[in-house]
């Protein structure tokens, strides 16, 4: 039986057409009309043919093969699909076989089996982590020495290849990763083949892929790649290639493989097959881009290591044997935690390994691709720290600049160039047409790096003016992240009428929202709250500071107990200039903003931050989200302004004075939100559990107390996605008892009963039966909603739900909770409510298009995240290496609303009130 992978096939016998009748004149026409394309088209013609004329070659979704005398039997040993993939890859390699394994590593693991114990490894001191950890395990426990040198000097080499040091294999990248240093194929091949002819070239392509560099040409003897990288171009598979000239290697290889069973599965060689037919077209791209933001940084005046430059060392040589510089760069900043800052700040650019994927990627080696490579083997050869790497995709460049400018920006890589008049928006516009370097160049020219001598020299300056009388800004910043997460509410009796004075009774909820308060250097304050599309920031020294109220400057710790209409409106003006941004979003930036200017009290004490939140919690559904928020912004920015304190690792609570304060703050930003709201909602939000408020109207006396023996009722929230206006509906209240006071009072005083009552049922001090308890709040649930449908506040929605709940078998009491007019209504199940039941209710909720969310109350409140603990923000790139340090704002970002909850017990060590 033959078979493709058995030593000795050539690359044609592998191919899926021999699976049709065509004959080999057919097999030697393609190969003729083949001989003259150029590589792009050899790229995109993929000789596939089959015996049904498939014009993309089929997936052979197969094990075994039947008969005996077939050309396949077995997967491991080959298969039509791959061997498609072998056969095109072999022309594009200039080989006489190529083999596709499952992944580049699996490729060089392959090949180092041709190396036996006492033989001799000569491999560069530049290169990817995970072949130097797999050359030093061979080397621990393989009896193999491997030596490492620096191969961009034939002359370093030298010494290693005299006969008696048995080199079998001498092992090169070029461009090296991370670094970028170049090696000479050609040289190097020559040299090793005089002094070393049994030693084997084999250079690691991956940087390069065979469009730009095919080192069999160059003299190699086996080249292999990633074909994760450019060859596939999505990051959708992994793979690996190796490409190898000499029959005879080609027989060894092809055995190896077959005998462990490396080789590339059906539905990842038809992806990568897919992938290589664009490989150019997404490599030009890719290399255009490089090349702008090569340059862009290297006039920043940044160490930039990238073969596409004029200044780099081993240009020529690169260019002999290269068509393009690839897409990957790498550049020192001289600071770790700077590089960081800027790796995490970018948006558009993934954090994340690998390269040749049509997406942009940034990456520090040192903690990620490279983290197997100890820090002291790393110190020895060279790799700084702070490298980042930059792994250039198919995005528009100007996205790809803007968002790189912006991340450096705000990490204080650079600042603006004052002196410098940049290019009118239609003359940059042509200038990116016609000349993108110049355009490139001239962006640059915008900006300069902070060098230490011009802070000092600043410094200095800023202390003539202040001795000057000059009222100098001294920008603040804060000193790490400050995590703080806050709880929604529901109102289980009493709303609407706790505006007027009744007796609220409220409870947290396990659904909250969760926010990070950051630090950035560049004179900014940001807010970015993606569930409402906000995203915008505004500098410090333009916000409306002369309009702060005079008081606000002696009190900044304590809330102001009414808004300031002047602050407000030039605040509101300044966010309506973000016209993109809706309602909720217009007014979630003015409550932050009001909140930083107060609590700051003067320009000079406003730290320069950005906050980030995000919520599993429905928004503008009655369950307390803007409360949850302004629970948020007001705890970490009180925190920010120095006014609390963060709490510490011992602490257990929040103490009561700290949690009042927070209180006072978020009210005022529920006002700033909500006109008038009760403050019900910030008190939960802040205390958490369950409590009973009366807000104080007219003389009465308010108060809140806490209610106990409350936590183990169920509870199902229904969103009826009806969205609706808190603001009117309660104006609509007041306005109804104003008409028709006969009408409404007694409904009031009905309500206020029932409060009383729930009250005194969830406060534990009665000694009623679990079971009488839950029917007595089921009747309470039942009157409160009608006396609610009473003050027109009900909505058809909210009544379809009351119903489906009520009606048999479920027999549920249900009640609108909030300010009605659509938003949630909560409905109680009962201990021994069966789960089927509950189930079948979901699904009858779900089918006429509603959100059921199950859930316990009585939680807990604020809560703030105690040390500088960075487990949750570790990228893991490597079993040994620490993985990096992404900033828990991009980590909270980039979380999924349903991965929320497990984001805070990651970020762990939270203090509640
Ligand atoms: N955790 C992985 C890291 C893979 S790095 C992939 C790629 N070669 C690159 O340079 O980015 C590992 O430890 O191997």
């Amino acid at each position: 039986m033959t078979t493709p992978s058995t030593p000795g096939d050539s690359s044609l016998a592998t191919s899926v057409y021999s699976l049709s009748s065509k004959s080999p004149t057919e097999a030697e026409q393609y190969k003729a009309r083949a001989a003259n394309w150029r590589f792009s088209t050899l790229c995109a013609s993929v000789d596939n043919k089959d015996q049904y004329g498939a014009s993309s070659t089929p997936i052979y979704q197969t094990a075994t093969f039947k008969g005996m005398d077939g050309q396949y039997d077995y997967t491991r040993s080959g298969n039509p699909t791959r061997g498609g993939l072998e056969n095109h890859l072999a022309r594009l390699y200039g080989a006489t076989q190529a083999f596709a394994l499952s992944t580049g590593m699996t490729c060089l693991d392959t090949i180092l089996r041709l190396v036996k114990p006492g033989e001799t490894v000569l491999a560069g001191d530049d290169l990817y982590g995970g072949t130097n950890r797999l050359l030093t395990y061979l080397g621990t426990h393989g009896g193999v020495k491997v030596i490492h040198a620096d191969t961009t000097r034939i002359e370093a080499l030298r010494p290693y290849l005299q006969p008696g040091n048995k080199v079998r294999m001498v092992l090169l990248e070029s461009p090296t990763n991370p670094l970028l240093k170049i090696a000479d194929l050609e040289g190097i091949s020559k040299e090793v083949k005089q002094s070393s002819p049994d030693a084997l070239i084999v250079v690691d392509n991956t940087m390069m892929s065979p469009y730009l560099q095919r080192p069999l040409e160059l003299g190699a003897d086996i080249v292999y790649d990633s074909g994760t990288k450019y060859l596939s171009g999505h990051h959708d598979l992994m793979a690996g290639i190796i490409a190898v000239k000499r029959p005879e290697i080609c027989k060894d290889i092809a055995f190896l493989i077959n005998s462990v069973g490396s080789g590339l599965a059906p539905f990842d060689s038809f992806l990568l097959l897919r992938g290589v037919k664009t490989m150019s077209l997404r490599m030009d791209r890719q290399m255009a881009t490089a090349q702008l933001v090569a340059l862009y940084l290297n006039s920043l005046g940044f160490l930039v290591h990238y073969p596409g430059l004029k200044s780099h060392p081993k240009r020529d040589i690169h260019w002999k044997q290269a068509t393009g510089a690839g897409a990957v760069l790498s550049f020192v900043t001289g600071d770790k935690a700077l590089s960081e800052r800027i790796v995490g700040g970018t948006r558009l650019w993934g954090i994340s390994v690998s390269f040749g994927a049509v997406n942009s990627l940034i990456s520090m080696p040192c903690l990620m691709s490279h983290a197997s490579i100890s820090a002291a083997v790393r110190a020895e050869r060279g790799l700084p720290e702070n490298l980042i790497r930059l792994c250039v995709g198919i995005e528009d460049p100007r996205d790809l600049m803007d968002d790189l400018e912006h991340s450096l920006l705000s990490a204080g890589a650079i600042t603006p160039n004052l002196s410098h008049s940049p290019l009118s928006n239609s003359r940059s516009a042509e200038l990116y047409v016609s000349d993108p370097e110049a355009w490139i160049l001239e962006r640059a020219k915008g900006f300069k790096r902070p060098s230490s001598e011009s802070s000092a020299i600043d410094k200095l300056v800023s202390g003539v003016k202040k001795g000057l009388g000059f009222t100098a800004v001294e920008r603040k910043t804060i000193e790490e992240d400050i995590v703080v997460s806050a709880p929604g509410k529901v109102i289980l009796f009493g709303e609407h009428a706790v505006v007027h004075g009744v007796t609220a009774i409220a409870s947290s909820v396990n659904l909250r929202c969760f926010a990070v308060l950051s630090p950035r250097s560049d004179g900014k304050v940001a807010l970015e709250v993606p569930n409402v599309g906000v995203e915008a920031e505004w500098e410090i020294s333009k916000l409306p500071w002369g309009l702060l109220p005079v008081h606000s400057n002696t009190h900044k710790h304590v809330a102001d107990k009414d808004l300031d209409p002047a602050l407000l409106q030039a605040i509101e003006k300044l966010v309506h200039e973000h016209k993109e941004l809706g309602k909720t979003g217009i007014n979630s930036c003015i409550a932050y903003l009001y909140l930083y200017m107060v609590m700051a009290g003067a320009e000079s004490e406003g730290p320069a931050v950005t906050f980030t939140a995000t919520a599993n919690l429905p928004i503008s559904a009655g369950l307390g989200s803007s409360a949850a928020y302004s629970t948020c912004i007001a705890s970490s920015l009180l925190i920010a302004h120095s006014h609390i304190n963060k709490p510490n690792q011992d602490q257990t609570r929040l103490s009561e004075g700290e949690t009042n304060i927070i209180d006072g703050w978020a009210f005022l930003s529920e006002k700033v939100l909500h006109g008038t709201p009760s403050g019900i909602d910030n008190a939960v939000s802040v205390r958490g559990g369950a409590v009973a408020f009366t807000r104080a109207v007219g003389g009465r006396k308010g108060g809140l107390d806490g209610l106990h023996g409350f936590s183990s009722i169920r509870l199902l929230l229904t969103n009826t996605l009806v969205p609706r206006d808190t603001k009117s509906l309660v104006a609509g209240v007041s306005a109804k008892r104003l008409a028709e006071p006969h009408v409404v009072d007694p409904i009031l005083d009905a309500i206020q009963s029932i409060s009383d009552e729930a009250s005194t049922l969830l406060s534990g001090q009665t000694q009623v039966e679990r079971r009488d308890l839950i029917t007595r709040l089921e009747t309470l649930i039942r009157e409160n909603h009608s006396h609610l449908v009473n003050l027109g506040v009900s909505h058809p929605s909210l009544e379809m739900v009351v119903q489906a709940t009520a009606a048999e078998p479920f027999g549920l009491a249900t009640k609108l909770t909030g300010a009605g007019g659509g938003g949630c209504a909560v409905t109680l199940i009962p201990d021994d409510f069966p789960q089927s039941s509950l189930d079948a209710l979901i699904t009858t909720l779900e089918s006429q298009g509603f959100q059921p969310h199950l859930t316990s109350v009585g939680g807990p409140g604020l809560g703030i995240h105690a040390s500088s603990s960075q487990k949750e923000n570790k990228v893991r790139t490597s079993e040994e290496g620490e993985g990096m340090t992404v900033p828990k704002r991009v980590t909270l970002r980039e979380t999924p609303i349903e991965g929320l909850q497990h984001w805070s017990e990651r970020v762990g060590n939270w203090v509640h009130t």
